[in-house]
């Protein structure tokens, strides 16, 4: 008999809900994709309806079951994967968010990351959580909703109030408020986590003033941590059973077992991380330690070089310049120029994070002549994902000793042929693109697949087929002459918020 069962992920990122039906085969055999609000209050602020979030996400997953005539019976499990760090805290009793979701990029609490640098904490934190202090994590995020809505730290002590990253609110929602969990690679994300002992930092709760109470519980990245519930999901109990953070879930979707491996996800930012094992990497260079996933009772770590802005430069060209409609035309107008006419676009919209970690810098457009046209700057804001790569890598090689042969890539922007090009030209390494690009939702599903014994590890360690082979080709001088241009145009947009008005 033909086998009808399949492994549904969730892939709540940053500007879209998606929901991604895979058969046996790890194939996609069904998608559904939903883009939600983003809202900006002020500048340097990014929120999201918590509410939408849920809304568009249990969308997607009606709309890709109906769509694939699909019964939720023939789900064998749920896997989630997230935006990280992005915050939310409700109330336990009525599951009502207290406040809009902080988004990952919002830069409001940059302040009180001054103070705690100021105070001397940086090295306890880093060796605690692995962690820069930064404005991106999910603790000043708490703190800042418990310090800025009326009675919230005193009704958090009481018990009343639950904190979770969008896993735990998905979790928390399918299962109508009976699972309050998240897994270690988004509690590593939070500024809060031990990723030594494994267990929240009472030291770190209490500097921030944020109630164990309202902690969820950390499990690891794949097991049966609830049911959906049968008013969800037309009168099914689904296993959701497996959860990680989207970056984490791409390093597996990409079949990173081994230490030493890599890959990069060019989606809203660009996110590289490197396996190191069952050994957590310091990194004098920037980069973040944080965990890869927890699995079969052990713990993996990677190191990890996070870039805020990377597609959403080019939803800014759609949406804020209005150079094109959609985001797949970036290449087509890239392609009608030679080269940038030496224009550089340092998209620092939100600050710059690793290796240069400057809450305080911000976008600019650098050597501008009248010459210039617009596909000159919709050309340089393409290679800003390629630099901004090739700075991470750069690091990464240092502090790991490992010298790499290959880049894996995936996510969003990785269809743009131009971009890959340029990214092998620029780093001097070929560029590998999967024949499944979804691999963020794909890893969801094999964490998932694997708690429920839909695949074994064997299985998916064979699956992942490379579609196109990117080579350098660009000579070495020009790729240095290029790549100098970049970094000075970098230091000039270093601090320009600190030091305004
Ligand atoms: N062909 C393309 N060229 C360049 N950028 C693209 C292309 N297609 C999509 N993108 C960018 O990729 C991002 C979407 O990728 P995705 O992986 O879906 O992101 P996320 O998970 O962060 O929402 C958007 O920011 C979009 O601007
Ligand atoms: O929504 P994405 O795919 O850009 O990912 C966001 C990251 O998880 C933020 O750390």
């Amino acid at each position: 008999m033909e086998d009808k069962t399949f492994i549904l992920a969730f892939d709540q990122g940053t500007t879209s809900s998606r929901a991604i039906l895979f058969d046996r085969a790890g194939r996609i055999h069904s998608i559904a994709q939903k883009e939600f609000t983003q809202i900006y209050p002020k500048p340097g602020w990014v929120e999201h309806d918590p509410m939408e979030i849920w809304g568009t996400q249990s969308g997607v997953a009606r709309e890709v079951l109906e769509k694939a005539a699909v019964s939720p019976q023939q789900v064998a499990a749920i896997g989630i994967t997230n935006q990280r760090e992005t915050t939310v805290v409700w109330e336990r009793a009525t599951g009502k968010p207290i406040y809009n979701a902080i988004v990952w990029q919002d830069r409001r609490t940059a302040d009180i990351c001054d103070q705690l640098k100021a105070d001397g904490y940086a090295d306890a934190i880093r060796e605690k959580t692995g962690l820069v202090i930064d404005a991106y994590f999910s603790g000043t995020k708490i703190k800042w909703i418990l310090d800025h809505v009326e009675g919230a730290r005193d009704r958090a002590e009481r018990g009343e109030l639950l904190f979770g990253t969008i896993d735990t609110w998905l979790v928390w929602n399918l299962t109508r408020g009976k699972v309050h969990v998240t897994d270690y690679t988004n509690a590593s994300r939070t500024m809060l986590f031990n990723i030594h002992t494994l267990d929240w930092d009472d030291e770190l709760l209490h500097l921030l003033g944020i109630p164990r109470a309202m902690l969820p519980e950390v499990r690891s990245s794949s097991e049966v941590y609830g049911h959906t519930d049968e008013h969800t999901f037309g009168g099914a109990n689904i296993p959701i059973a497996g959860i990680a953070g989207d970056q984490q879930a791409a390093l597996f979707g990409q079949t990173c077992f081994e230490p030493g491996m890599v890959k990069n996800t060019y989606g809203t930012g660009c996110f590289m991380l490197m396996n190191t094992g069952e050994k957590p990497v310091a990194s004098p260079s920037g980069l973040l330690t944080t965990i890869a996933w927890g699995l079969d009772g052990k713990v993996t770590y990677a190191l990890e070089g996070s870039v805020f802005i990377a597609g959403a430069a080019i939803q800014w060209l759609r949406d804020g310049l209005r150079f094109f409609d959609a985001a797949a035309d970036s290449e087509y107008f890239a392609s009608k120029v030679e080269d940038t006419g030496g224009v550089y676009v340092v998209p620092a919209f939100a600050g710059l994070g690793a290796p240069y970690w400057d809450m305080y810098a911000r976008g600019a457009i650098f050597g501008l002549t009248r010459g210039t046209r617009k596909e000159h700057i919709i050309r340089a804001t393409l290679e800003s994902l390629a630099y901004q790569t090739k700075d991470i890598l750069d690091a990464m090689q240092r502090d790991s000793g490992i010298e790499l042969k290959s880049l894996r890539v995936d996510g969003g922007a990785v269809a743009n042929n131009l971009l890959m090009q340029f990214q092998a030209d620029i780093l001097g390494v070929p560029v590998e693109r999967p024949r499944i690009t979804e691999s963020t939702a794909l890893g969801a599903a094999y964490l998932a697949g694997l708690a429920v014994g839909f695949w074994s590890k064997e299985e998916i360690a064979q699956s992942v087929e490379v579609e196109r082979r990117f080579e350098p080709q660009m000579d070495a001088e020009t790729r240095a002459r290029l790549y100098r241009g970049w970094q000075r145009a970098v230091e000039r947009t270093m601090g320009w918020a600190e030091e305004g008005d």
